[in-house]
């Protein structure tokens, strides 16, 4: 983990406007009246900030933590993916094996979705209201849309007890990447290991909080507002004694959504950064890459001279 000297810590951006910050992570209390314009400079300084006070109900955080664990508390250092082969199975006869547990859990991560996905949408909604985005659902009904293309996904990071060894050295857990979606919602328990990449390319680590949510600008909400808000580079270095769980919701637009700057961003054509694409097309292309690598230069304008 990269450990902070005082000098560097005070370098952090100073946020006019002032979302607190903690140990350099903006945090936005959602339970004040005006906190549009603190968001707005936490996507603009960071594209990265942690909410408090975000109205999703922890006991349905703890419910899912639970049933994502599994229904007997096996974790060994193994995750696996188990795939039926014959098509033609019968799913009756899954829930009497599996019992109740499948069951339970698509239904504690539906709920679960919901919850958040209503907490990325007030705050889209407050984003575009802090930008004076007409209407100020622009980016909020990408996610509502029926079509829409988020997924959900469950991190478990086994303790790494070989990090302990490589002192100086990050054994990294997830590599370095932007999130392609316009939005991201993670939860993690409270183990260490998440680290945000700051515009000078400084790395630094996220403390973990289990009772909030830490927001991302993805690659999507950097192109719809003409690179204003920053999709931030983030990774996961692994901790040397505890598991860490991390839930994460990435919404997403749906396929056929044409991703562009939008009209009242940009003075004229010349000026937006991006060609327009469709987030099927971007999704193709980034299937095609490397996690580490910059999938939105292939849809840059060359600046002009
Ligand atoms: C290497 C890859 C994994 C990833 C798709 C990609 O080609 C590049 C982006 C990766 C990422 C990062 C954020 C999310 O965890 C994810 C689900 C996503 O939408 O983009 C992953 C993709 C993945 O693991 O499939
Ligand atoms: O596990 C984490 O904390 C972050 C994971 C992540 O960045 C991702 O799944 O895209
Ligand atoms: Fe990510």
């Amino acid at each position: 983990m990269v450990v902070l000297s005082k000098p560097a810590i005070e370098q952090f951006p100073k946020t006019k406007n002032c979302a607190t910050l903690l140990g350099g992570i903006p945090l936005i209390d959602l339970s004040k009246s005006d906190t549009k314009t603190q968001l707005v400079r936490a996507c603009e300084d960071f594209g990265f900030f942690k909410v408090i006070n975000h109205g999703v109900p922890v006991e349905l955080i703890r419910e899912l933590e639970s049933e994502a664990i599994g229904p007997n508390g096996d974790v060994g250092w193994l995750e696996y993916l188990l795939l039926t082969t014959n098509t033609h199975s019968d799913y009756r006869n899954f829930a009497s094996i599996f019992g109740e547990a499948a069951e339970n859990f698509r239904c504690v991560v539906n709920k679960y979705i919901s919850a958040v996905k209503k907490m990325a949408c007030e705050i889209l909604e407050m984003l575009a209201d802090g930008l004076r985005i007409q209407p100020i659902n622009a980016f909020s009904k990408l996610l509502m849309d029926e079509q829409s293309d988020s997924v959900f996904r469950v991190n478990h990071y086994p303790p790494c007890p070989d990090s302990q060894e490589s002192k100086g050295r990050n054994l990294i857990g997830f590599g370095e990447h932007t999130d392609p979606q316009i939005i991201s919602v993670l939860r993690s328990n409270n183990t260490s290991g998440l680290q945000i990449s700051l515009k000078d390319g400084r790395w630094i680590p996220v403390p973990p909080d289990q009772n909030s949510f830490f927001i991302n600008v993805g690659d999507s909400l950097q192109v719809m507002t003409n690179g204003r808000f920053k999709s931030v580079r983030h990774r996961v270095v692994a901790n040397s004694s505890k598991s860490r769980l991390s839930m994460i919701y990435f919404g997403g637009p749906p396929l056929s959504e044409r991703i562009a700057p939008l009209a009242s961003l940009v003075q004229g054509e010349e000026d937006s950064l991006y060609k327009e694409f469709t987030w099927f097309e971007y999704k193709k292309s980034a299937y095609k890459t490397r996690l580490a690598d910059n999938r939105l230069g292939l849809f840059e304008k060359i600046a002009a001279s």
